[in-house]
């Protein structure tokens, strides 16, 4: 020990007789630059540890990197667990949240897969003279520095810093409100050449409050969740990462809340597209290729929206067999149809939504709704196109529970026996849509609970003789005609059963269609 001791006494001792020399022979600007010399060869040689700068400004332009290590910093594990670091608090623009950030001059140890790493914020004041730039630099020259061992270098890079910028990104998204774009300026473009103008999105609608089956509510739920996560699993099977939901029924069921609530349970922004101001296919492509990945992109009433039974007027002329098809015959053809028609089409929608351009943009979903399933192009319906079918229909029981907890607060086993068989009674009868009950219910929130319960099974009572009343008038009227329209139905059942699924909310995805 005594040894060791006195080794150390001798090194500190030549040190500073180096030091001694190093202030007499050499002026300071020649000393800093030796000092420098002799850090990096100890770094570089003698160190286990491999160093890696990554500045605030990289040249003239700003490092992307460090404003990703800023974020990933601020949510890394050490960080949020408090470990005694000093942290500086931001909230940045467009954002309702605060983030951390670490402080000047500080370090924090991360991890990973296993491997340990050390970050430290590097402020130093900026010299000013010597280089020139176009652009005011600030005072400070800010950086970190990532200290690994140098044996864990090739486990580590790239990919940790992937993991960064992936976090960074995922932080961002997070932090930022989401935003709500319409395409009500048609095809224009604003001053910086985007089609799309946009509000901040803040709609409350959750699969929490939204009325529905809760067992078709997990099915989506679920569905929306694979997705989202499936990135490896759409790159493996060579799928576009997007996906389609068709949401149709009567007017008040709940669509445009579904859309609402998906928006919010995966965080994404919503594109609300509105095909009546696009004029062309070619409009649309521009449009479609500025929305970014995680979004939802909205045609509601696609039914009115389009032409959509004359797809291609091309198509309706026979075709013979032995001749190969000309281009104009091919639906699906970019570009065609704008030299055909001039406007918007189905097969120019179906490009993006199915077609080549699909794969333009990442992880993106496409919902349509629609008030009238029959008048829908048997080319959107066909298996493989709208990836799930939903069909939302007049408020059911578990929904009548779920809209009873939102409006009146109350909660099942609130509810006395009699009462509840009373409700679903009374609600099976009615055929009445969600956003009628939600009427009901906001006129007695008021109320006591048990007397808000007992004047909204009144009007569902009401409204159930109604329906009775109505049912037996028109089954009068129409007499004669029943024969015919009964036919009809069984038509219609048999070209598409999900309509004739009934009056629950329900959907039909994939999994029920057997494929
Ligand atoms: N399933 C539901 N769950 C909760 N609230 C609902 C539901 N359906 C309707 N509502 C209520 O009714 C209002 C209208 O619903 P929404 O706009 O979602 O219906 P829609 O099916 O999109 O109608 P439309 O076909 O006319 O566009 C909503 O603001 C919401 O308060
Ligand atoms: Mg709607």
């Amino acid at each position: 020990m005594k040894e060791h001791w006195t080794s150390l006494a001798s090194l500190m001792g030549v040190l500073a007789f180096l030091t001694s020399i190093l202030h007499t022979l050499f002026p300071p600007e020649l000393r800093l630059v030796f000092l420098g010399l002799i850090r990096r060869l100890t770094r570089n040689f003698l160190s286990s540890y491999a160093y890696f700068d990554i500045t605030e400004i990289d040249g003239v332009s700003t490092n992307e990197l460090y404003s990703a290590v800023q974020l990933y910093l601020s949510k890394s594990a050490a960080i949020s667990a408090g470990c005694g670091t000093r942290l500086s608090l931001t909230r940045p623009v467009n954002s309702s949240a605060f983030t951390y950030t670490l402080s000047n001059n500080d370090r924090v140890d991360d991890c990973f897969q296993g491997k340990p790493v050390v970050w430290e914020h590097v402020v130093v004041p900026r010299q000013n003279g010597g280089s020139f730039s176009w652009r005011p630099l600030p005072d400070e020259k800010r950086g970190f520095t990532l200290r690994i061992r140098k044996k864990d270098r090739a486990a580590l890079l790239p990919k940790y810093l992937d993991h960064i910028m992936e976090t960074a990104a995922e932080i961002r998204r997070r932090s930022q409100d989401r935003l709500l774009y319409t395409n009500t300026r048609g095809g224009g473009m604003d001053p910086r050449g985007h089609p799309w103008e946009s509000v901040p999105f803040k709609h409350p609608s959750t699969f929490d409050t939204l009325a529905m089956d809760p067992t078709r509510k997990e099915e989506i739920m679920a569905d929306l969740c694979a997705f989202a996560n499936g990135k490896l699993f759409y790159e493996k099977a060579g799928r576009a990462w997007k996906r389609g939901y068709l949401l149709y029924g009567p007017p008040g069921t709940g669509k445009s809340s579904m859309i609402a609530a998906m928006a919010n349970f995966l965080r994404y922004d919503v594109y609300d597209l509105e095909l009546t101001e696009v004029h062309t296919n070619s409009e649309l492509r521009k449009l479609l290729m500025k929305t970014t990945s995680k979004s939802i992109i909205v045609i509601e009433d696609i039914d009115c929206s389009l032409n959509l039974s004359n797809r291609n007027p091309a198509r309706k002329k026979p075709m013979p067999l032995n001749e190969p098809p000309v281009p104009e015959m091919r639906p699906n053809a970019v570009g065609m149809d704008d030299a055909l028609t001039k406007s918007i089409t189905l097969s120019g929608l179906l490009n993006f939504t199915d077609g080549l351009w699909s794969c333009c943009g990442n992880e993106r979903i496409f919902v349509f709704t629609t008030n009238h399933i029959e008048k829908l192009d048997p080319a959107l319906l066909r298996s493989g196109r709208m990836d799930m079918h939903i069909f939302l229909s007049y408020c059911s029981f578990p929904a009548l529970k779920i809209l009873m907890r939102n409006y009146l607060g109350i909660e099942e086993h609130e509810f006395d026996n009699g009462i509840l068989s009373d409700l679903e009674e009374a609600i099976g009868e009615a055929e009445i849509t969600p956003a009628d009950v939600s009427e009901i219910l906001i006129k007695n929130r008021c109320l006591k609970k048990c007397e808000a319960v007992i004047k909204s099974l009144e009007a569902l009572k009401c409204r159930a003789n109604k329906s009775k009343v109505i049912g037996n008038v028109a089954v009068k009227t129409k007499g004669s005609e029943e024969g015919e329209e009964e036919e009809e139905q069984e038509k219609r059942a048999l070209e598409s059963p999900k309509e004739a699924k009934g009056t629950m909310v329900g959907c039909i995805g994939k999994e029920e269609k057997g494929e």
